[in-house]
């Protein structure tokens, strides 16, 4: 149990309710990490066990596939992963309700939902709850994960919570409201950068690179620039001066961007973002009956 040994993933097993893409990448990451033994990591999803019988064959996991045994692995384990999307999460709560222990630590990834949504469809108030926005470059452990933690979590449980997404990339804690703001810079932020590098792909085509030469030059300029921002420390801001001659080509393209309002298209984008975000919690919480 997770209470007497609190820092070993190893000694934990958890059990992931949605096995999805998220789930799989958290999965993948814990077990290339080796941080904990595939057979400790059990999966369900609402019927797909050719899905699950995959996550088996690729990742060693445990596949959970009748509901009596969706049941005992519910019930059994330390962890519960919430998977699923914010549709079905009201229903996939109320069906774990009777099965779940006071002590099982509860962590859900999905978008919107609130610990205070989780508690009041949980039944119970004292549940240890964590609430984390990863997102799915966690799949090669260059995940960003921003987590909030519920009142009840015990030490043991935080630390748990962190070794788990420290182990797919970094992680952050925040308060709960500014999960949101996690969605909207770097939840959903892997999207906008595919995004951009789809438009550069797209104008390096249209002025007649291949479309294969294209790709290479922008998927190496973005990690290039990432890394950059990452092993030097400095501002992305100095970093584009130094590209950003004087009167030069860059200074010329930039001043294209700021004619689209470059940075208030990002910064509206990104609000959006999180606007949805609470959009779809509040909509969990109608469809609960619980506003
Ligand atoms: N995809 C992304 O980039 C990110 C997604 N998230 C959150 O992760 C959650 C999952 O997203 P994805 O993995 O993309 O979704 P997905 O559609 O790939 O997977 C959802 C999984 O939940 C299962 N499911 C649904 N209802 C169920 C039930 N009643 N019982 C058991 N399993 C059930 C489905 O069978 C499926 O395996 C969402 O709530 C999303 O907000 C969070 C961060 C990033
Ligand atoms: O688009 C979505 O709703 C989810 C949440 C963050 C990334 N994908």
């Amino acid at each position: 149990m997770i209470q007497s040994t609190p820092s070993l993933i190893s000694d934990a097993t958890l059990c992931f309710y949605g096995a999805g893409s998220m789930a799989e990448a958290i999965l993948r990451g814990l077990v290339e990490a080796k941080l904990t033994r595939p057979k400790n990591i059990s999966v369900m999803n609402r019927q797909n066990a050719d899905r699950l019988l995959h996550l088996e064959k690729q990742y060693g996991i445990v596949p959970v596939t009748t509901s009596a045994l969706k049941d005992e692995a519910l019930s059994a384990a330390d962890v519960i992963v919430l998977g699923m999307k914010p549709k079905d999460a009201s229903e996939a709560i109320r069906t774990l309700r009777p099965l779940l222990r006071p002590e099982q630590l509860v962590i859900s990834v999905i978008a919107g939902l609130s610990i205070s949504t989780i508690r009041h469809l949980i039944g119970r108030e004292q549940q240890p709850v964590v609430r984390a926005m990863p997102n799915t470059s966690s799949t090669i452990r260059l995940g960003a994960t921003g987590i909030s933690f519920s009142d009840s979590v015990t030490p043991g449980q935080r630390e748990l919570a962190h070794a788990i997404f420290d182990a797919i990339g970094i992680s952050t804690v925040v308060d709960e409201p500014l999960i949101e703001a996690v969605t909207g810079v770097s939840g959903s932020g892997p999207a906008y950068v595919y995004y951009l590098m789809e438009a550069m792909i797209d104008a390096g085509i249209k002025l007649g690179l291949s479309p294969e030469a294209a790709k290479r030059l922008t998927v190496q300029t973005v990690r290039g620039a990432a890394e950059m921002v990452n092993s030097t420390g400095e501002d992305p801001g100095e970093l584009r001066r130094k590209v950003t001659s004087p009167n030069g080509s860059t200074q010329a393209a930039i001043e294209k961007l700021d004619q689209f309002s470059f940075q208030e298209g990002v910064n509206e984008a990104i609000a959006r973002c999180a606007e949805r975000a609470r959009e779809m919690g509040e909509a969990i919480r109608k469809e609960a009956g619980l506003d």
